[in-house]
């Protein structure tokens, strides 16, 4: 990065930060963005540029001190115990590659990686005590989130017993198909409502309903990815771990693969890239993760993202709603 001289850096981050805050609340509490994903991401990758730069130019309102979506005031609050991390992002082959040998370097050898989609839709916490589903949340900051248990009652995918009486935490992506979608935008233009800008903000907003019946109105699918308490289960890897989620009744997207290093995942983001728009839900990337979990311990986390995963972030989906690209002068 150019160098940049403490004054400009100053300067540069007042004015990004107010820009991200409002695109922030915009696509968080009001589930209606004002710009794409990867033109936030640009900027705010920017923002974190400048502040490692200068962290004495840190601010506390700044976008880097808050993580995930603002929690509506009138739900109930949880507090997650294990914070529900972010990911990192990057968008090229070069910086998957930084990202492994990262990973390479820190562990000593190659590593397998756990290859997912990145399922576009929120993230939900669910909490089972001896089989029974007790609770379900939405991810909030990353420690507070909302509780939506009744609504996640009605979401036909979620299992309300398990099949096996387990005490566990697991964590996925809810999500709205596009062909639900759809459907849905009819029936409020029917109705002379608002529309939805794209699913993943209708899976947001029928998630994060107080009402409910409204939400079991609207078709939400989920795919779940992660076991956070395992109850002694003998899992050791992430794809055990997609196993055994599906063994126990959740749904799990079928696209995962082991590879080993970083061999198969060009492969596998440029199949997924082609036929993203044939799928039925809406993906923003592909995560690769650690595929052994005690490697995944071992190289632990940072404040806000694993250091044991990665997100490959495709160009946006073509969609009219919202503003596709600015340049910052
Ligand atoms: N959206 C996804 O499909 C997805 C995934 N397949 N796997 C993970 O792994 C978690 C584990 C620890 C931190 C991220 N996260 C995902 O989505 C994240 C959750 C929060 C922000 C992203 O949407």
């Amino acid at each position: 990065m150019a160098d940049l001289t403490k004054e400009q850096a100053s300067q540069e981050l007042d004015k990004i930060r107010p820009q991200l805050n409002s695109w922030r609340d915009a696509y968080y509490t009001k589930d209606a963005p004002v710009v794409e994903d990867n033109v936030y991401d640009k900027l705010y990758n920017r923002l974190l540029e400048i502040e490692q730069m200068y962290p004495e130019l840190v601010t506390p309102d700044s976008p880097s001190q808050q993580v995930g979506d603002v929690t509506l005031p009138d739900f109930n609050k949880v507090t997650h115990d294990i914070p529900m991390l972010s990911m990192g992002d990057v968008f090229s082959e070069e910086e998957l590659a930084e990202f492994n040998d990262r990973i390479e370097k820190n562990v000593g050898h190659e590593v397998d990686y756990n290859v997912e989609l990145k399922i576009d839709g929120l993230s939900l916490s669910l909490i089972y005590e001896n089989g029974i589903l007790v609770q379900g949340s939405t991810r909030g900051n990353g420690t507070i989130g909302e509780n939506v248990t009744e609504n996640v009652k009605t979401i036909k995918d979620i299992p309300q017993k398990l099949s096996r009486p387990l005490s566990i935490e697991v964590r996925g992506e809810c999500f709205m198909s596009k062909k639900e979608f759809l459907r849905l935008n009819q029936e409020r233009e029917n109705e002379g409502q608002q529309v939805f800008a794209n699913p993943r903000n209708a899976a947001a907003g029928s998630l994060r309903q107080l009402d409910p019946k409204v939400t079991a109105s609207r078709k939400l699918d989920t795919f779940m990815y992660t076991i956070v308490t395992f109850d002694g289960m003998n899992v050791t890897t992430q794809h055990q771990a997609l196993e055994t989620l599906q063994e126990l009744g959740f749904n799990v997207n079928p696209t995962a693969q082991v590879t080993t290093g970083l061999k198969g995942v060009q492969n596998f983001i440029e199949h997924y890239g082609e036929v993203r728009d044939d799928l039925d839900y809406g993906i923003d990337g592909v995560v690769l993760k650690v595929d052994d979990l005690a490697l995944q311990q071992q190289l632990g986390n940072t404040v806000k993202v694993p250091r044991w995963e990665i997100a490959y972030k495709f160009p946006p989906e073509q969609s009219e709603t919202v503003v596709r690209d600015i340049t910052w002068t």
